[in-house]
């Protein structure tokens, strides 16, 4: 087990270095039926990693915007996602350094390890939530656990939900309580626990999982109510991965495939130590809730989350656009009005960012968060715009999509053919089928597939997101319109 007190802060690192990270093994990763202790030594896994490792080059190319020294060592430059931001500014800063990373993607990694820097900073901003009911050393874990994550720049996976057995019953009742993630012993030094959760997104490619809690639990389901961190290539840990979609595949014939799956899991804890310094909650279901609900989390989540989707979307609408004018379809009014909605959920998701920044206010425990109104709001409907987009694009492309031949094709000898009947009025033949190449792998293909499931549930379901908002809104001017009349 890695010991946060002897490896050496490295500060912001390279592509090269994260990859360092990844070569030291140690890790069990199973893909259909092979255990994979290094993800660079798997065709299905070695071109994420690569993609992975420009998310740390690209800081240092952009290192005016995205690294900030160290507080706790100003020689060393981190990433300003690391940073408990205390002023509005922390936050526009830091919603451009995750456009940047975003971008590398066109929206379509989710989980790069931004995602988790920021949930962890907002976290250790809140140490005094964490600390509540005699919690002051879990909640001191925390805050010496984000310095580390911070100053190694770790890259790491979590995962808050337990496996669907059967969502009618408490996770504690369901298989006999045997499935969902729970302690089981405690000796001096470790607590030790067993069970499942899902779904770890990036788990081949992170160097830690971390585990905090996704749901409410029941008071007398105190062993469930679980928060702590520890490296990927700990004894007992076992992550069983979903087909890969990537598959060594032509970055002509599936750009985005063949570069950009970052892979789920379902996490297995076979016994697992987990040391003391490394748990953060251990029994509190009361303070299972209250960290999610009293740290700010959900405005600096959607924060993140919402940068991303922001820039998926101007991906979205790039393709769509691109197609129509290769196609000339563009002259039709309803592909104009369809491309007009692309560019109204970019320009709202830009608004509810815009307005939850200029809305930030600095909390009792001095962290700014975002005014979470305009990310509540759009929580209900983003995953219904993101899968929209990807309706209108089918519609744009029509059966474009399946005119598609290969990069074997091209290099073939029907190149003459194809740089004929393949060719549109806005590109060649060439371009032509890279553009519908790419919106395919955006929409339909695996990958495609799994993003817009993505979109729909990877911060739980738009339904109950949607309820929330509701339940949660605050309805003193509705209200008071509607009384007026009702008085004499
Ligand atoms: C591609 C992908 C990547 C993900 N990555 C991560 C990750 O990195 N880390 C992580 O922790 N999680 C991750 N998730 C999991 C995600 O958090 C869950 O999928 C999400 O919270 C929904 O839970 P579920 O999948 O268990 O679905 P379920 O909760 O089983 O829901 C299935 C259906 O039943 C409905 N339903 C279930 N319970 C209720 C209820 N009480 N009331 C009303 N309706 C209900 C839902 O609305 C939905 O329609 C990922 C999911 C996906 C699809």
């Amino acid at each position: 087990m890695a010991s946060m007190s002897t490896e050496r802060a490295t500060g912001a690192r390279t592509g090269e270095q994260f990859l360092d990270g990844l070569r030291a093994g140690g890790r069990e990763i199973w893909l259909r039926g092979e255990k994979i202790a290094n993800p660079l030594d798997h065709p299905d896994l070695h071109d994420a990693a690569l993609s992975m490792a420009r998310v740390f080059d690209v800081q240092h190319e952009h290192a005016g915007e995205m690294l900030v020294p160290s507080p706790a060592d100003p020689s060393l430059p981190i990433n300003v996602t690391h940073v408990v931001p205390r002023t509005p500014e922390d936050l526009v800063r830091r919603r451009r350094a995750i456009e940047i990373v975003a971008a590398l993607s066109g929206g379509t990694m989710g989980r790069t390890p931004d995602y988790l820097n920021v949930t962890f900073a907002c976290f250790a901003g809140r140490a005094d939530v964490w600390a509540r009911r005699g919690n002051e050393q879990g909640a001191a874990n925390l805050v010496a656990y984000q310095e580390y994550m911070r100053d190694h720049d770790l890259s790491t996976t979590h995962a808050l939900m337990n496996p669907q057995v059967d969502r009618r019953q408490a996770e504690a009742d369901q298989a006999m309580g045997k499935v969902a993630l729970h302690k089981v012993d405690e000796t001096d030094g470790a607590i030790v626990v067993r069970g499942a959760r899902m779904l770890a997104t990036l788990a081949p490619f992170a160097d830690e999982l971390l585990v905090y809690p996704g749901s409410d639990i029941r008071p007398q389901d105190g062993r469930y109510a679980l928060a702590f961190a520890i490296p990927i290539a700990t004894p007992g840990l076992k992550f069983i991965c979903r087909d890969s979609y990537s598959r060594a595949r032509d970055p002509y014939d599936y750009p985005l495939s063949s570069r950009f799956d970052e892979m789920d899991a379902v996490v297995i804890f076979d016994d697992v130590e987990i040391p003391k310094e490394r748990v953060f909650l251990d029994g509190d279901t009361d303070g299972y809730s209250e960290v999610i609900t009293d740290t700010g989390w959900r405005g600096h989540i959607m924060h993140q989350a919402f940068t991303r989707a922001w820039t998926k979307l101007n991906f979205a609408l790039g393709l769509g656009h691109m197609i129509a004018n290769a196609t000339g379809v563009v002259r039709f009014d309803h592909i104009q009005e369809k491309l007009g909605q692309v560019w109204n959920m970019v320009e709202l998701s830009r608004s509810a960012l815009v307005a939850a920044e200029a809305g930030a206010q600095v909390d009792e425990g001095g962290v700014c968060c975002p005014d979470e109104r305009p990310f509540v709001a759009l929580r209900g409907e983003m995953p219904k715009w993101l899968p929209r987009a990807n309706e209108y694009l089918q519609l744009i492309g029509g059966g474009g999509y399946m005119a598609t031949p290969s990069r074997a094709d091209l290099d073939g000898p029907l190149r003459e053919d194809i740089d004929l009947y393949f060719q549109s009025a806005g590109a060649d033949a060439e371009r032509r089928i890279r553009l519908f190449r790419l919106a395919w792998d955006f929409v339909g293909s695996e990958l495609g597939g799994r993003g817009e499931l993505y979109e729909r549930f990877y911060l739980s379901d738009s339904w109950r997101m949607t309820a929330l908002a509701y339940t949660i809104a605050d309805k003193t001017l509705p209200e008071a319109l509607v009384e007026q009349f009702l008085e004499d």
